[in-house]
């Protein structure tokens, strides 16, 4: 769940920015679709293209056969008129069975995160390359990968020596490289290791692949997120557009609570959440849900602490599994 919302959220929009937050709450994806791609008994209902996240998303795509480049087809429906233009700059020529070919590189790629974060971009029709760097070992998830029928060419890099190469030429870098939590801590007690670990990755980033997007998954996403942004600056290569803190997941858990609290189809609920990643700072607008939804006052603070603890619920109920 986690790792499917962090993919859904290549972000290729400005973030938008509230106080010292600079994460993302414009859920605008690889994975993204929007209307008119519905299915047919679907066509009736009216979405919002950058609320298109999670399962709205994923049911698009992976219903695609990649082997019939109905792919770029369904691509180009999904996105808005304006990026058509940048879309198409990115694919074969006209008159082709047309291809987008993002390359893209995991940092962190063995992981709980990772794993499945790179099976779900390998899924993707718009990738060329995927590249999967990790400290430990990651030759397994490649062969693995690898025997996807997909187009993406999966590829394999460990530990510091060959990160850079894991970095040549690629369009996106995706962190979820870090400690995760344990019972008991918050997101910021993270900081002393993790903000060490982006910030050696994002330094040779800079260096290496200074036009890429990056998207941020190790926590604290509010803190990790600036100190990237710091490095780029240093390095002279921030562009606010192309940095992103991955929350998806707050989003996704908003829409996934709010259908189930009102008996609505997942499909049809839209809950913008602002802010940051931990706690409080998660900011669901329950009064801005699509469609209008009426809350009690103690169902507003229910399903807000419920938004803003989803991820403690589920680091809890992973430690009593393991
Ligand atoms: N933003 C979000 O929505 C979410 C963020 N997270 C965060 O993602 C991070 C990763 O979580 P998990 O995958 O569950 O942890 P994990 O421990 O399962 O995996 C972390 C991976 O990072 C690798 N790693 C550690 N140091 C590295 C380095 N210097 N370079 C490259 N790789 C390195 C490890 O070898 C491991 O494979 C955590 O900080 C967690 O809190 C997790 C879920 C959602
Ligand atoms: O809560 C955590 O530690 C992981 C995370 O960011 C989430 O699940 O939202």
């Amino acid at each position: 769940m986690a790792a499917a919302a962090a993919s859904s959220k290549m972000i290729l929009q400005p973030p938008v920015r509230s106080g010292r937050e600079a994460s993302v709450r414009t859920p605008v994806a690889l994975f993204r679709s929007s209307p008119p791609l519905f299915s047919r008994n679907q066509a009736s209902i009216k979405h919002s293209t950058r609320q298109f996240v999670g399962l709205k998303a994923a049911g698009q795509y992976f219903s695609s056969n990649f082997s019939r480049g109905d792919s770029y087809k369904l691509l180009e429906a999904s996105v808005k008129t304006s990026q058509r233009k940048t879309l198409s700059k990115l694919t074969c020529s006209p008159g082709q069975a047309r291809i987008v070919a993002y390359k893209v590189a995991v940092l962190g790629a063995a992981g709980g995160i990772g794993q499945p974060l790179s099976l779900l971009l390998k899924m993707s029709p718009l990738l060329s390359n995927l590249n999967l760097y990790d400290i430990a070992n990651v030759k397994g998830v490649v062969a693995d990968l690898g025997h996807c029928n997909t187009p993406a060419q999966v590829s394999g890099f460990t530990g510091p020596a060959e990160l850079a190469d894991s970095l040549k030429g690629v369009d996106l870098i995706i962190i979820p490289a870090g400690v995760p939590r344990k019972p008991g801590m918050t997101r910021d007690d993270l900081f002393n290791i993790n903000a060490g670990i982006v910030k050696d990755l994002v330094e040779v980033a800079a260096d290496t692949a200074p036009n890429a997007l990056i998207n941020v998954i190790s926590n604290p996403v509010n803190s990790t997120v600036p100190i990237a942004a710091e490095i780029l600056k240093q390095k002279g290569v921030y562009n606010p557009r192309k940095l992103f803190g991955v929350t998806t997941l707050d989003v996704v858990r908003a829409n996934t609570f709010v259908a189930k609290q009102k008996n609505l189809r997942l499909i049809d609920v839209d809950v913008p959440v602002i802010g940051g990643h931990a706690g409080i700072t998660i900011l669901p607008l329950l009064s801005k849900a699509r469609p209008a939804i009426e809350f009690s006052t103690q169902e507003i603070e229910e399903l807000t602490v419920r938004i803003q603890n989803a991820g403690t619920e589920v680091v809890e109920i992973l430690t009593l599994l393991s």
